[in-house]
Parts: C-alpha cells; sequence; structure tokens
C-alpha cells in the first residue's frame, strides 16, 4: 500500500523508548498502519538504536532509522526526516513519550483539510506540565510569551505537530538548524494563514527513561532563534521603533514619577 503518512522522531540517545513508541504508534494508528512509515532521525547516539529499529522492522513495523554523523540537532534532524518522508501528511514527534501516540491519528484526521497541525497543551481538558519542576514550568511561560508576537497558536513551543509535506520545501532550507523549536520557525517562515491552521489537545507526559536535552546551550539558541525570526517577522525599522517606543514610554513614565515625588 502507497505510503500517505510519514511519523519523524528526533532521537538522541534514546534506544529504551524506541520499541515503546513503536508499539504504541502503530497500535493507535488501526487502519492506518499499512498507510503509515515511522522514521527515527539519530545522531549517531551509539546505543543499540540502530539494531533496536532493525529487530522491529523484522517484526513487520514499517519503521526505519537515518543516522546522521556530522550534524547535530532536533530541528535539522526533523528536516532531515521530512525529506525523506515518502508521506504527503507529516508528523513530527518526540522519542520519549512526552508526546502521545495515541493522539496522531487526531493530527493526522485534521491535516487532510489544513496546512499545519499544532499538538498544544493550552486547551481546556489537557494536563500542562503536571510533574514539571517549577524551574521548567518558569521557562516554558517565559520562552512561550516571547514568542507570542511571531505567531497565534496557543503553543508556540509546541514539538507534537503535522504539516502536509507540499510546506515543507518552502521553509526547509531557511530552519535554524540550531533550534530546538522547529514548529515555530516553519510557522514563521512558510507563513502559513491562521485559517490553515488547526490545533489538537494533548497532555504532555512525563519523561520516564532517558534524559532531557534541554541544557543552558539550546536556550541560548532559542534566545538567538528568536531573534532572527523577529528580524525575519519584523525586520530592523519595525524592532528599532518598537525598541524606541518602549524607550519613550519609559522616559515619560519616570518624569512622571519624578514630579509625582518632588
Ligand atoms: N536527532 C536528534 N534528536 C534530538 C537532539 N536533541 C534532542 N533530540 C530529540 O528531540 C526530542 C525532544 O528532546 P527532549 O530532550 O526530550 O526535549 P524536552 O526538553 O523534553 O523538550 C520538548 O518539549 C518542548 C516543549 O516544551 C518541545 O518544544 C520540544 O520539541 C521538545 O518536544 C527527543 O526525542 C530527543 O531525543 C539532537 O541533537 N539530535
Ligand atoms: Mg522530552
Amino acid at each position: 500500500m502507497a505510503i500517505e503518512n510519514s511519523i519523524i522522531v528526533p532521537a538522541y540517545h534514546e534506544h529504551d523508548n524506541i520499541r515503546p513508541l513503536t508499539k504504541r504508534l502503530f497500535a493507535a494508528l488501526e487502519s492506518e498502519a499499512p498507510a503509515s512509515e515511522l522514521i527515527f532521525v539519530d545522531d549517531n547516539s551509539k546505543d543499540g538504536s540502530v539494531e533496536e529499529v532493525a529487530a522491529l522492522k523484522a517484526e513487520g513495523f514499517n519503521v526505519s532509522i537515518i543516522v546522521r554523523t556530522k550534524e547535530r540537532g532536533l530541528s535539522s534532524a526533523v528536516v532531515k526526516g521530512f525529506m525523506e518522508a515518502s508521506g504527503k501528511y507529516l508528523v513530527c514527534m518526540d522519542a520519549d513519550l512526552q508526546h502521545p501516540p495515541e493522539r496522531v491519528p487526531a493530527l493526522l484526521h485534521k491535516l487532510h483539510t489544513n496546512a499545519f497541525v499544532l499538538g498544544t497543551r493550552y486547551a481546556p481538558g489537557v494536563e500542562m506540565d503536571k510533574d514539571w519542576p517549577l524551574y521548567r514550568r518558569v521557562i516554558s511561560s517565559g520562552a512561550r510569551m516571547l514568542a507570542m508576537p511571531l505567531t497565534t497558536v496557543s503553543d508556540p513551543m509546541s514539538g507534537f505537530f503535522g504539516i502536509q509535506k507540499s510546506y515543507v520545501t518552502k521553509a526547509a532550507d531557511q530552519i535554524n538548524a540550531h533550534g530546538f523549536k522547529i514548529a515555530l520557525d516553519i510557522l514563521v517562515k512558510t507563513g502559513i494563514p491562521s485559517n490553515s491552521i488547526a490545533e489538537v489537545p494533548f497532555s504532555f507526559g512525563v519523561r520516564t527513561v532517558g534524559e532531557s536535552k534541554l541544557t543552558g546551550k539550546v536556550m541560548v539558541y532559542y534566545l538567538d532563534q528568536l531573534k532572527e525570526l523577529y528580524m525575519y517577522k519584523f525586520g530592523p525599522t519595525k524592532i528599532l521603533a518598537a525598541i524606541l517606543s518602549v524607550a519613550v514610554i519609559g522616559v515619560l513614565l519616570l518624569v512622571y514619577l519624578v514630579r509625582l515625588v518632588l
């Protein structure tokens, strides 16, 4: 059967998550499973992921793994997977089961009538980072607020999304290779209109195996990515105007306060 759906999973040291993810995903896909492929994009983890994928393939799952030896990074790994995918409906999800495979059919369903479908943790009825430590909540909220001027979606930090393949080509060579936030990059750079974007709520699971790759360096990359996206969307003139407006308002406030006190 021809492949319609490609599920792309960036993976770095995720050996223990590969089997449960594959089994849960294909079980969730039900009648769509024969028309679906799962592609892991691994950055040379050398942790037995390749052997695990070979074993799953031998068991009949349509799963493969691309191993990159010269590049590292979540966003560029996803772009690589998108380029190799055969399906016209593409889904990106994490390997660590924080994105529930059971929500993939809902994403795919909405992808038939929308160019882009975002998995969101900000919706009624879903749990947002329930077991996250306080510092991760603060980082996540701060990061989300900074991205708000760039897009109308409810969860610009989400890494769980679907896109029609025809829209990927446009953004692929412009994606920030160091970025951790590929959905945001794609949304800004393809300029997909909001009436062609849908959302699917999901509860963000807890990583039980392996470690998060969110490091200080990743946060610096995020700020760098934001800077680039602001420039891309607004251009230097508008950004300068915004900075000047904030400065003028600040000075006026200061003058007002000084007059109040004296
Ligand atoms: N190939 C590859 N994969 C990577 C790399 N870095 C991370 N990954 C993979 O990308 C996925 C997300 O990495 P985590 O380390 O689990 O990230 P997180 O901190 O839990 O962040 C997640 O939550 C964010 C929402 O707050 C999401 O935006 C983000 O995409 C990610 O899903 C995992 O499957 C991980 O193996 C890399 O350099 N190369
Ligand atoms: Mg994670």
